[in-house]
């Protein structure tokens, strides 16, 4: 068992009580930290997405039937096959709700190419991790966060560091951000890239076998700024290939997005925030368009993308 501890000289402060022993031991590094370490038994399955991304780099006429299950905005990304400038990476984002428009004839084809196993995953991991997470997380943020995630609000998303992009020399696998969740955890192929900003400016690496728990926007505000989001950003080593598996955990859609229970903030929120205006729904609109950007999968005007950071800030902070 692997005990991922990022920044050993801060003493873990939230344990939770040891249970049965499935249960997984998440212990989060301090109340201003912005990481967990994570014991899982739980490996991703590796040969499995990187035989999918294979498959697909290969059969475009399986990429046209997986994209047309989300014709929105398609389930695999290739920005970075032709944009120098953006993330130099593939994606290809699922969730339980856009699963089940994946027809039986679809995962009858994609189910040998690794597709199945992936899905079991993600879902296995959901259950069996998800709920633990949620009651660490809220012995930080003082704060049943529990009463905000009924529905699973969750997304999968498989990322190809391939070198076989646009920019084969550029060091950008996924620009700097934070996620606008409550948390995502992220498995990794053991190979390095991942880092996290502990203070402004300052990337530490997260070591490539590691698996960690990230904390996001939501998180700050459901808390009342007792939980920090954690910015983070992927480095690529040129010609190294490097994959990695998240789950994204948001709190319900329709939740309107202020701290959550009776204690004060410790942050001063702007009032948006703190009466309840914005919902879960309008915020991930909101940082989507900006992440699409920075991935190179949407065109944003440039005055947007020069305030994009800001509107953020100006939109949860007083
Ligand atoms: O690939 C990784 O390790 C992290 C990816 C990430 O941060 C994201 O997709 O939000
Ligand atoms: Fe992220």
């Amino acid at each position: 068992m692997a005990t991922n501890v990022i920044n050993p000289q801060v003493t873990p402060i939230a344990t939770p009580p040891s249970g049965p022993a499935e249960t997984p031991a998440v212990s989060f590094l301090s109340s201003s930290s912005t990481t967990a370490s994570v014991n899982l038994e739980a490996k991703a399955p590796f040969p499995a997405i990187q035989a999918l991304f294979d498959h697909l780099h290969t059969h475009p006429e399986d990429v046209a039937k997986l994209n047309a299950t989300y014709p929105h905005r398609g389930v695999i990304k290739t920005a970075a096959l032709h944009k120098t400038e953006s993330d130099q990476k593939f994606t290809i984002d699922l969730s339980p709700m856009r699963n089940s428009r994946i027809t039986e004839s679809l995962r009858e084809s994609l189910d040998p190419h690794g597709l199945g196993e992936i899905l079991n995953f993600f879902n296995s991991i959901s259950a069996q991790y998800v709920p633990t997470i949620l009651t660490s997380l809220s012995i930080l943020a003082g704060t049943d966060l529990s009463v905000a995630h009924t529905s699973y609000n969750m997304n999968y998303r498989l990322c190809d560091y391939n070198p076989n992009t646009a920019a084969p020399e550029s060091l950008n696998g996924c620009g700097a951000h934070t996620d606008y969740g409550t948390f995502s955890i992220i498995f990794q192929d053991g190979t390095p890239g991942l880092e996290l900003e502990e203070t402004p400016g300052m990337w530490v690496p997260v070591p490539g076998d590691a698996t960690v728990v990230l904390t996001g926007w939501c998180a700050v505000i459901l808390s009342g700024g007792r939980v920090s989001a954690a910015r983070h950003r992927v480095r690529r080593a040129p010609g190294v290939r490097r994959l990695s598996a998240v789950l994204f955990v948001a709190p319900d859609l329709d939740v309107k997005l202020k701290p959550l229970g009776d204690s004060q903030p410790i942050r001063s929120f702007s009032d948006t925030i703190m009466r309840g205006h914005m919902d879960v729904e309008t915020f991930k609109q909101v940082m989507g368009k900006r992440w699409r950007y920075r991935e190179g999968n949407e065109e944003m005007n440039s005055a947007d993308s020069l305030s994009q950071d800001n509107e953020i800030d100006n939109m949860v902070w007083g």
